[in-house]
């Protein structure tokens, strides 16, 4: 008999591009799917900060809980969103190649980023780099998916909203971009740009190794398995402004990662390189030498401001 390989997800659209596109390489290599949407946390609060709903992966958890009851074989996540340690019982199987990493301004009518503007994010990474580097912006608090974000906008509530590249791709709002932000000032949250897939660590081997090899970037996996061991060195969830990127060149990657302020006036960052097969290695290095430079404390300190 043939498993039919049964994906939970999230509903909003970009989810759903997500899962197909998942669904689509699973296919490709002959797998028949089911797909199983679910509503998160993250999704039925709308009119909180996320750093303020409180739990740890707000838009993981009821996907998870699918996964610990054998109700599904596999979630799809943007692996960004996706907490640096996971619950007992669960792992990350695969990367997809990854989209461009950089973050966006996307806008309704021409805007001159020299001149202030108010912008709409409800990230606390992208709040804190802004005021470092564009204090000239008014921030405001912007949450829900890319649709109801646009219409907010729309509505007039903000002259940009700053998005990942990679979700406004998928979405099909690329003609609305109005500025691409370089990736070595405004480096990127940890995975954006990929889509992880989650699953039991009790999954059938066989069946795992299939899903791997239909869906997994090796390239791609090694960069993720370097951003997210920094990440955890730093104990970092998606709501502290804590940035990493590792870049693959041959066979070395190059890591680059740091830490900023709420307030943007204090910032650790560091850069080192080593060969793909000491990716983790090379992220928990990176983890310590941010910690040495005052990490700790500047994460403690965010953290009893957030
Ligand atoms: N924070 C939510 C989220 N999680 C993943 C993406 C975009 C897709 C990706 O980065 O892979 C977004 C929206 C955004 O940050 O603009």
């Amino acid at each position: 008999m043939k498993e039919v390989i049964k994906i939970v997800t999230r509903k909003s659209k970009l989810a759903m591009w997500q899962t197909y596109h998942i669904e689509n390489l699973l296919n490709n290599a002959g797998m028949e799917t089911e797909i199983i949407q679910l509503e998160t946390i993250g999704d039925k609060i709308l009119d909180v900060a996320i750093n303020k709903i409180g739990s740890k992966g707000v838009f993981t958890e009821e996907l998870e809980a699918a996964l610990h009851a054998g109700e599904a074989h596999i979630a799809v996540h943007s692996a960004k969103d996706m907490p640096s340690k996971l619950p007992e019982g669960l792992e990350l199987i695969a990367f997809t190649e990854r989209e461009r990493m950089h973050d966006v301004l996307v806008a309704n009518k021409e805007i001159d980023i020299t001149k202030p503007l108010t912008i709409g994010t409800s990230s606390t990474r992208r709040v804190a780099m802004h005021k470092r580097f564009n204090p000239h912006f008014n921030i405001v608090d912007m949450r829900g998916n890319l649709q109801t974000r646009i219409a907010k906008m729309k509505d007039g509530q903000c002259d940009a909203l700053h998005l990942a590249f990679a979700g406004v791709h998928r979405m099909g709002y690329e003609d609305m971009i109005q500025h691409h932000f370089d990736l070595d000032i405004f480096t990127p949250a940890v995975g954006q740009g990929s889509i992880a897939i989650e699953a039991s660590t009790s999954l059938d081997p066989e069946l795992k190794s299939r899903i791997v090899k239909a869906v997994d970037h090796a390239e791609t996996h090694a960069c993720l398995v370097a951003e997210r061991a920094f990440l955890k060195k730093l104990e970092g969830g998606c709501s502290v402004p804590v940035y990493g990127l590792a870049q693959l060149e041959n066979n070395t990657i190059n890591l680059s990662g740091g830490i900023v302020s709420l307030d943007g006036k204090k910032i650790i960052n560091d850069i080192i390189k080593g060969n793909i097969n000491r990716a983790e290695e090379i992220g928990s290095e990176l983890g310590n030498i941010l910690i040495d430079l005052g990490g700790k404390e500047l994460l403690q300190e965010i953290k009893s401001n957030l």
